[in-house]
């Protein structure tokens, strides 16, 4: 039987979501998939950390009601974030991160994913800061150290757009994509159409898990933005910073301008776009649009999300799914492990007795 043991960098809304899954579908995966996971350490700003090199009840970790500091009372815990020492001396094969997405620097988040892969584990991640800031060095620090860098999650939560893209659509000559990439502002405008007021309708995304740490970054584009730049570097081989890209959110919406749109037979969408320029450059930008109903982003509603691919042998390829969600944002990591797993050569893979 295949155990990989992980590292959970951040115990909110999305690791405990993955130690949900763990603690009730490992036999299926065991089954399905071919592996099991093994819960060997977690750290969290909020709680602490802990490591347990025989691994950690994940009903346990997931049903307790720890308090600020609370994995102090676990054998092998502190009441400290210890991310550095938990990241280097756990015994995990893969590090799974997902703390606060930092859209300035990436911050922590980057170094967490450099210690990792400089000692030879697998890096997944949700967080858009490393992805979005440090990709390159990133992949090629996992490259020098025979492992791997997977963050299918950081776009479109748990709906594969990196990685079907770049499967599925080889040769299909992209040019260019526009989606609507923030479950967040998405659901805000939903809400506002119905007569809600924005700062409830962000409160109410807040509590279905969609909204960043903080909201700002999901209402004003930023985190749109740090999706583009992944999309259009990752997609398009483009080599853009998150300034590179021209931002505009939605708070300047008023109830009266989607009233009026919506009089008028359309309605806004907060819209990230990228196009590969004649001379080979990629532009890449954020805006509120007000799209007529029968355009094919329009009736995309609530945390969804979808991406209309440009492509030149194909014409317009549309995904969609959801795009943000505890339950769902897991998925994707687990679809990253799934990667690592089926990777021929695999070096991390262990027979456990
Ligand atoms: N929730 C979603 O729908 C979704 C979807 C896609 C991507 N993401 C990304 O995934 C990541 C996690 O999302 P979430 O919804 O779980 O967020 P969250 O705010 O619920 O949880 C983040 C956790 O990380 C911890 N944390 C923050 N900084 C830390 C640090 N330096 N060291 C240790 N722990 C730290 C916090 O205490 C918190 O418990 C974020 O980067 C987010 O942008 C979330
Ligand atoms: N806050 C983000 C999470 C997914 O990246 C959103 O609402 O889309």
């Amino acid at each position: 039987m295949t155990v990989y043991n992980i590292a959970l960098i951040g115990f909110g809304g999305v690791n405990r979501a993955l130690a949900e899954l763990i603690a009730s579908k490992n036999p299926l995966w065991e089954r399905d998939l071919g592996f099991r996971l093994n819960i060997v350490a977690v750290s969290d700003l909020y709680l602490g950390s802990v490591i347990s090199p025989n691994g950690l009840d994940a009903t346990t970790l997931v049903e307790s009601k720890f308090a600020k500091g609370g994995f102090s009372q676990l054998s092998g815990g502190s009441a400290e974030a210890n991310n550095e020492v938990v990241i280097k001396n756990a015994p995990a094969d893969i590090i799974v991160e997902a703390t606060f997405t930092n859209p300035k620097d990436g911050e922590p988040a980057v170094s967490h994913c450099r210690w990792a892969l400089e000692g030879g584990k697998h890096v997944v991640t949700t967080n858009k800061g490393p992805v979005a800031i440090a990709a390159q060095e990133l992949k090629a620090l996992a490259k020098k150290n025979g492992v791997r860098f997977e963050y299918e999650g950081s776009v479109m939560s748990g709906t594969p757009v990196i990685r079907m893209v770049d499967k599925t659509l080889a040769g299909a000559e992209l040019n260019g994509f526009e989606g609507i990439l923030n479950g967040t502002s998405n659901f805000v405008l939903g809400r506002m159409e119905t007569g809600m007021d924005f700062s409830a309708a962000v409160k109410e995304a807040q509590e279905l898990g969609y909204a960043e740490a903080d909201p700002t970054a999901d209402v004003e584009g930023f985190d749109v933005r740090l999706k583009v730049v992944i999309l259009a570097n990752e997609l398009l081989g483009a080599n853009l910073t998150p300034d590179d890209v021209a931002r505009k959110g939605i708070s300047g919406l008023t109830a009266a301008d989607i009233d009026t749109a919506k009089k008028a037979g359309s309605r806004w969408k907060l819209i990230g776009s990228a196009i590969r320029n004649a001379d080979g450059s990629v532009t890449g930008s954020v805006e509120p649009k007000c799209l007529p109903l029968e355009h094919p982003l329009a009736a995309v509603s609530g945390a969804t999300n979808a991406v209309s691919l440009n492509t030149e042998l194909l014409g317009s390829v549309t995904v969609t799914g959801p795009g943000a969600g505890r339950i769902e944002t897991a998925y994707a990591l687990l679809s990253d492990i799934v990667a690592i797993h089926n990777l021929a050569g695999a070096n991390l893979k262990k027979e456990a007795a």
